[in-house]
């Protein structure tokens, strides 16, 4: 039996969790909050995410020592906010991920660092890019949880290593495929975030499906830009790991990046919109982290621009989006 550690307990975590676990892989969960593991063992649920999905205790096994959770998986997934992982992992010796598969679930990058989790992975706990997977793909932990279909992308160097992880996941409502262009993928994550989070602000603006609609446009122009000088490679940009997942951020009720936006469009705070999500919007923190590797490449990109100079420089969104409008064709 497979054994797999799932670190997280916010809705990405549980969906996968869920998902795994009925396919009768052997989970070891790690939750940081004591409350919400002993409410787990007691009921089998989440208190605080996704709490209508019921655990087999049977295969779960929740619990807030990361060090046991760790110890004896094959495979680590990494569910946490990307601005927390250094804090989560901060308990484990250097040589804890030694002879595993570590996967990252999360679409976001080290703050401060700049880099992407599977590069933070390597350079601070020696794990090898081809021990590596990451899960990509338009899918929110919502709509698993309430089995609709769903298409994942786990990208590796390791071909065979990401057909592995896809066969762990394939059931009745989710697809896997794997897939080589792991940095593209990861990189691509990160920044449909930056775009939904454009795309909430235009619609608490009272900008329309009009607008909305050549901003995705222009926003999948500036991505391919990024991608190309950040690591040129001939990717196909239509398939769902890409595109479709730009277009379930943007579009989608449940993603929190485009409610983020909306409420800071609406005239909330960075904190008031913060405290009010009880989630976290990764597209805040990548605003910053790819505004600073722009300082190296130099590529246009307006909308990254305008959500940066709002969200960090005090700009007005309207005069931000006003901008935007006169740029796009
Ligand atoms: N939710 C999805 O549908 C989905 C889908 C694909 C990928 N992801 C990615 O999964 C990752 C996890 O996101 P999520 O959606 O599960 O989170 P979430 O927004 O549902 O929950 C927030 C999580 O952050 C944790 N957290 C909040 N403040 C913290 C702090 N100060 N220190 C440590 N942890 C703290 C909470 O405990 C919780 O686990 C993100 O990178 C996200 O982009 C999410
Ligand atoms: O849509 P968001 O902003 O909730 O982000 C979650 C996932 O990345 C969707 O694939």
């Amino acid at each position: 039996m497979e054994k797999i550690a799932v670190l997280g307990g916010g809705s990405w975590a549980t969906a996968l969790v869920k998902i795994l676990s009925e396919n009768k892989a052997a989970i070891n969960w790690w939750l940081r909050n004591a409350e919400d593991v002993r409410h787990l063992q007691q009921y089998g649920h989440n208190p605080r995410y996704i709490s209508g999905v019921k655990f087999d205790l049977n295969f779960v096994s929740p619990s807030n020592d990361i060090r046991e959770t760790v110890k004896d998986a094959n495979w680590v997934i990494l569910a946490v906010p990307a601005a927390f992982v250094q804090q989560a992992l901060s308990q484990l010796p250097q040589d804890a991920f030694q002879g595993k598969t570590l996967v990252s679930a999360i679409k976001g990058m080290i703050p401060g660092e700049n880099v992407l989790i599977t590069d933070f992975l390597e350079d601070h706990y020696g794990v090898p890019a081809e021990h590596q997977c990451v899960i990509a793909g338009p899918c929110h932990a919502e709509e698993v949880a309430l089995e609709k279909q769903s298409y994942l992308t786990i990208g590796s160097h390791d071909i065979a290593r990401a057909e592995q992880f896809c066969a762990l996941l394939r059931n009745r409502y989710v697809k896997a495929n794997p897939l080589d262009d792991i940095d593209g993928i990861e990189y691509c994550a990160v920044m449909k975030n930056i775009i939904a989070l454009a795309c909430g602000i235009a619609h608490g603006l009272n900008y329309g499906d009009n607008f909305q609609a050549v901003m995705v446009s222009n926003a999948m122009e500036e991505i391919e830009t990024f991608l190309d000088a950040m690591m040129p490679l001939h990717r196909d940009l239509k398939g769902s790991a890409y595109l479709g997942d730009l277009l379930v951020t943007a579009y989608s009720q449940f993603s929190r990046n485009r409610t983020f936006g909306n409420m800071i469009g609406r005239g909330y705070t960075v904190k008031s919109a913060q405290v009010e999500m009880n989630m976290v919007a990764e597209g805040y923190y990548a605003v910053q982290s790819i505004h600073e590797l722009n300082k190296r490449l130099k590529v246009e990109m307006p909308i990254t621009t305008a959500v940066y100079n709002i969200l960090y420089n005090g700009a007005t969104p309207g005069a931000e989006i006003d901008a935007l409008k006169e740029k796009f064709k």
